[in-house]
């Protein structure tokens, strides 16, 4: 009976969109019948949509993430993307107020796939459809913040305690491309960013992870990281609790071994170090003008987006 209703939400959806319909979404799992044929039924709709950025009265800093996020719009959400991943962190709102920006006939085909709570909300507050990976693990483009991105695109994740998700949706995406201020730019990952790596581990084994960070992999000074509003830990929105481990310089000048020398501890469910994923990322400029890394070491000074 759900497949049923399903087929017929999704023959309306189809209707409408005779030269880039939507690709089928996942096959129905049993857990979320009801939800799916719901969340699916605003695609296709033409709906009002409100850009989650109120105040253009913005500092530099702020300005750097817009030029970043609206450039990076500009150059990799194409007319015929259904299917768009939306990161976390304080550099994507700008990336949906771009998106919001093109207005609600180039999105009304379209399905917007979060990396967790703030972005889901990002998401519908604007009138955008929701969709979830589980529905449409193929996504066309994802565009994601970062703390800090080295001159092979590698990147530290997680600052916001969304990485795990994140990279879920990094890997799902064809095109994987980060936005950022100029801050983030660097040539070796904990240059700027020096709380350390952050790691989501499963609440019952923190401390043993804990220890063998100290001991094994030679981060003494790993923490939990302890939430500011809230007595106790931080706790994802999966959940668990994050780490946050600092290496030394040189070893984060290879931070694929670093990354996998953490993932391997029994506990730890996402590394917030994200190797070969990125296939570009722009950094909004103190000028003006943005700066992209390519993950063919190309390096380009465009102008912003306007
Ligand atoms: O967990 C959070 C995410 O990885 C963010 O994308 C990252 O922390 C960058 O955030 P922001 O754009 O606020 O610097």
């Amino acid at each position: 009976m759900h497949r049923t209703l399903r087929l017929q939400v999704w023959g309306t959806i189809k209707s409408k969109s005779a030269t880039m319909p939507l690709p089928d979404p996942a096959p129905i799992s049993p857990v979320s019948p009801i939800i799916r044929p719901v969340v699916l039924s605003r695609i296709g709709q033409l709906t009002k949509l409100v850009s989650p950025i109120k105040d253009q009265n913005l500092s530099i800093l702020e300005r750097s993430k817009q030029l970043a996020a609206w450039t990076a719009v500009d150059h990799h959400v194409k007319p015929e993307h259904r299917v768009i991943g939306i990161g976390s962190g304080s550099t994507v709102p700008y990336v949906v107020e771009r998106i919001v920006q093109l207005g609600a006939e180039a999105n009304q085909e379209r399905v917007f796939i979060p990396t967790g709570f703030q972005s889901k909300e990002l998401i519908v507050s604007s009138g955008l459809s929701l969709g979830d990976v589980d529905q449409f693990p193929t996504i066309d483009v994802t565009l994601d913040g970062a703390d800090e991105v080295d001159h092979e695109l590698n990147c530290i994740k997680g600052g916001g305690a969304c990485h795990l998700r994140e990279k879920v949706l990094a890997e799902a995406a064809n095109t994987f491309i980060l936005v950022a201020d100029y801050r983030k730019n660097v040539q070796y990952l904990g240059t700027n960013y020096t709380p350390g790596v952050p790691i989501e581990v499963v609440p019952f084994a923190y401390a043993k992870v804990l220890q063998n960070l100290h001991h094994t992999l030679n981060s003494p000074k790993a923490s939990l990281r302890m939430a500011v509003k809230k007595a106790g830990p931080v706790v994802s929105d999966n959940g668990n609790f994050i780490i946050d481990a600092p290496f030394d310089l040189e070893r984060m000048k290879t931070p694929y071994i670093i990354m996998a020398q953490i993932k391997m501890l029994t506990g730890v469910v996402e590394v917030g170090v994200f190797c070969n994923m990125a296939k570009a990322a722009y950094f909004g400029n103190e000028d003006g003008s943005v700066t992209i890394k390519w993950n063919d070491g190309r390096v380009e000074q465009v102008a912003a987006s306007q």
